[in-house]
């Protein structure tokens, strides 16, 4: 037969195809049967309304169009190769400067704003693109005594960009090294590194900001950003060492927010996507050429807002891919007046449900990614409860939130410049962000418009989809015939309408965020009725395990265990430090602090998903064996009256914390022995990871990424990382948990052994973010 029978990968619709006409797209190289276009000549051909036209143009036809088409591929491949070197300039140092002994530095007004530098023993200036108009300077200052740096006000116009510093600094003794970063709005932001030394004061912006003298050998580094006051504390020796060993930049700093709280934070600023090695050898970024814009959009991004491990991962990938190079935003909701995000000045008004609303944009550049907030009444209200509201309060915040994201690369400028639609890809997540690879596509794309431009959707959680009954599709304001691709039928919600269900087939490309869940979506028990679509976009569907932040949730730096006797503690510390944190742990929350008593976890939502219900049906046996239970959680009001309960109950043994807390959560971290994840199900699971780290064990239930991430213990080959059970019940977390009390008891050696192996893991975001990397690179070439 002339015809092949051939099935689209998106609508799952049957087009006949003369062979004679594929034949000739595959020589082409078109993708024919996504081409939208291309797909209604098709149909038309295949319906014989148009069926022989282009055939009887001859081999001239076809040699135009080929020609026509390579001129196109040429361009847009020059285009690119134009993106590419553009994109190194960001990571490009220029020796700008090497000033002797004695010497003022020639690194003055006329190349920077910064006035002469007074050096006893020299040292050099490096440059750093970060874009064509935004670079920063970094004078590495050797040994020396009374260096002054005076700043005027003064601006430099220098490849676009405006330069103004008006900072007086002093120091008295020691090795410094500054960093300015100058954009061409005219903020300045200054990083500065004392070693062996410390410095009086700084004034930036006419803002006195006293900083501590520091005793020799003692290194701290100091921040600030426009009309915002970080006060420097002094790291620890392991945080000095890291930063001399590794030219890692570490900070510890005090942030006060507004109303007077403070918060203390710890940050390590590893250097970005490239290294200087020796005199002037730029190493190339490790995303090679594949450099490019991603910008990831998410309901929630942590330390600002968060309720889950959404917002962890929201606040931590971005960092890892820009660590490879990439120029990275994230866009997210500003539900609160946040600390260092500024007012951009761009205003933009957006039709949700016919009413005209206006956005507003902040921006902060931190570790090397844009944080992007949208401001408006209708999610500034929300600070305790982003998700709190009506169903259809929450689909019109989604609404304007993903038609203000998409539209951020044309609007928002960041470091003075733009993002743009070329070479670019965003990473939507969940069902709140779903409708954005659905507005890029019917906004954007089918109108001819961000035609680089990609999306990827990741899903974190496939339980909540966005659902409502079929009319809420009027409120998303898309072209009618986007309505089928909405429209789902199944067994629990009959035909109903499902944004998750247009991500999903709208995205270039979709993750999930294990191997293990990626299986699970696929099958009826785990794709929560969405099943069938993800076996349909199979092909685009991958993988990729969590990784942690490393910095935020490190034993060795971190800020919640700095106080109230709790400890930071490494490998090498590992049973003193964490016999110290668990006696803190049990003093702060008026248990009896006893070493030898095994301390149980549980940290997460109080929802079906993560089975507390399942530890409380295991109580009763657990309160006769000698433990103690802390577990801190927030959700579904029974279950929060059921861990006040036990609590009341078993007052000597059993913690029940109802709230939020970030802190908490970091020190039942460190202070409990063992972690309990009796999850339902379970996507990736952050809190093994992160207990693993802390050198706690985890008992969790083989599903979904727990299974994925934790290894059962063999003592036969003193081999594994914890225990896992086959089913979520109580019988079987009560066998787990009973083998894992035994060894903590009676094979100390086995437990040390398990615990060494969770630290030494490589857990961190770097090994994801170089598959997501492949991820974005499969979207970018998809046509
Ligand atoms: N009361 C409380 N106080 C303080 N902190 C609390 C807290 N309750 C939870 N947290 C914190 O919130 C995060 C929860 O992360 P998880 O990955 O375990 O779950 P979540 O189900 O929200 O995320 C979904 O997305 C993530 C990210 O992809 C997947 O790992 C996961 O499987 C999927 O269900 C952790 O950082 C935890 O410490």
């Amino acid at each position: 037969s002339p015809f092949v029978l051939e099935t689209t990968t998106s609508s799952a619709q049957v087009f006949v195809v003369p062979e004679s006409r594929r034949n000739r797209c595959l020589r082409l190289g078109w993708d024919w049967h996504k081409r939208g276009l291309l797909s209604k000549n098709i149909r038309a051909e295949a319906n014989g309304s148009n069926g022989t036209n282009e055939d009887e143009d001859g081999s001239e036809g076809v040699l135009h169009a080929t020609t026509e088409k390579s001129k196109k591929v040429l361009a847009w491949q020059s285009n690119l190769l134009q993106q590419i070197a553009e994109r190194k300039k960001p990571i490009s140092y220029e020796l700008i400067d090497k000033f002797p002994p004695n010497n003022s530095s020639p690194h003055n007004a006329s190349t920077s704003g910064h006035n002469a530098v007074e050096n006893q023993n020299g040292g050099i200036v490096w440059r750093k693109y970060v874009n064509s108009s935004t670079y920063s300077d970094t004078i590495i200052e050797s040994e020396g005594n009374s260096i002054s740096h005076e700043g005027s006000n003064e601006s430099n116009q220098q490849n676009g960009s405006i330069s103004r510093v008006n900072a007086v600094e002093t120091q008295k003794s020691g090795t410094f090294v500054r960093n300015y970063v100058h954009s061409n709005k005219g903020s300045l932001e200054v990083t500065s590194v004392g070693i062996n030394g410390g410095f009086d004061e700084v004034n930036e912006e006419n803002v006195k900001i006293p900083t501590p003298k520091m005793s020799s050998s003692e290194l701290y580094f100091t921040e600030q950003f426009k009309g915002k006051k970080y006060q420097a504390i002094k790291p620890d020796s392991d945080t000095l060492q890291a930063f001399l060993a590794n030219g890692t930049e570490t900070s510890s700093i005090k942030v006060e927010n507004q109303e007077g709280m403070s918060e203390t934070r710890s940050k390590l600023i590893t250097e970005e996507s490239s290294t200087v090695d020796g005199e002037g050898e730029i190493s190339a970024p490790l995303a090679g050429t594949n450099v490019m814009n991603v910008i990831l959009v998410a309901a929630e991004c942590a330390p600002w807002s968060k309720t889950g491990g959404l917002g962890d991962v929201a606040g931590s990938l971005p960092k890892a891919l820009a660590r490879r190079g990439h120029r990275v935003m994230v866009v997210a909701p500003r539900y609160g007046n946040y600390a260092e995000p500024q007012d951009t000045g761009v205003r933009k008004t957006y039709s949700v449900d016919g009413h005209d609303m206006e956005v507003q944009y902040f921006q902060a550049y931190i570790d090397g990614v844009d944080f992007v907030f949208i401001e408006s009444p209708i999610f500034h209200h929300l600070d305790n409860n982003i998700y709190g509201g009506s169903r259809l309060d929450i689909l019109k915040g989604m609404v304007l939130f993903c038609k203000a994201a998409v539209e951020v690369p044309w609007h928002v400028p960041c470091g003075g410049v733009c993002y743009g639609d070329g070479n670019l890809v965003f990473i939507a997540n969940d069902w709140h962000t779903a409708l954005l690879p659905v507005y890029l596509k019917a906004y954007y794309r089918d109108q001819g418009l961000m035609k680089y431009t990609r999306s990827v959707l990741v899903i974190h959680n496939i339980a909540h989809q966005g659902r409502g009954p079929v009319d809420d599709f009027f409120f998303v304001d898309l072209p009618e015939y986007y309505m089928d691709i909405f429209k789902l039928y199944d067994p629990v919600g009959g035909e109903h309408f499902n944004i998750f269900a247009a991500g999903l087939k709208a995205a270039d490309r979709v993750v999930t965020v294990s191997h293990g869940y990626a299986w699970e979506l696929k099958t009826s028990e785990g794709g929560w009725g969405l099943n069938g679509i993800i076996n349909d976009n199979g092909w685009k569907l991958r993988g990729i395990v969590n990784g942690i932040d490393n910095k935020e949730w490190n034993p060795m730096h971190d800020v919640h265990l700095k106080s109230d006797g709790y400890t930071n503690y490494s490998l090498e510390t590992l049973p003193v430090g964490k016999a110290q944190c668990k006696a803190a742990l049990q003093k702060e929350l008026g248990l009896p602090v006893n070493e030898d008593v095994p301390v149980i976890g549980f940290i997460g939502r109080l929802d079906n998903q993560k089975g507390v219900d399942i530890i409380g049906e295991a109580i009763p046996w657990m309160m006769g064996q000698d433990v103690q239970l802390v577990m801190l959680g927030t959700g579904r009001p029974d279950l929060e009256h059921m861990l006040r309960q036990f609590e009341n109950q078993h007052n000597d043994k059993i913690r029940g914390w109802v709230g939020f807390s970030v802190k908490m959560a970091h020190r039942i971290t460190a202070g409990v022995d063992i972690l309990l994840m009796p999850s339902r199900f379970e996507p990736c699971g952050l809190n093994q990871l992160y207990a693993m780290n802390y050198g706690t064990v985890p008992v969790v239930h083989a599903v979904g990424g727990l299974r994925d991430t934790v290894q059962p213990f063999d003592p036969f080959n003193e081999s594994g990382l914890g225990w896992t059970f086959d089913s979520a019940d109580s019988g079987k977390l009560i066998h787990a948990l009973g083998n894992c009390l035994l060894t903590y008891r009676e094979h100390k050696k086995s437990w040390e052994g398990i615990q060494r192996r969770g630290m030494m893991q490589d857990l961190s975001w770097d090994n994801a973010a170089q598959l997501y990397e492949e991820v974005l690179v499969a979207a970018k070439y998809q046509w």
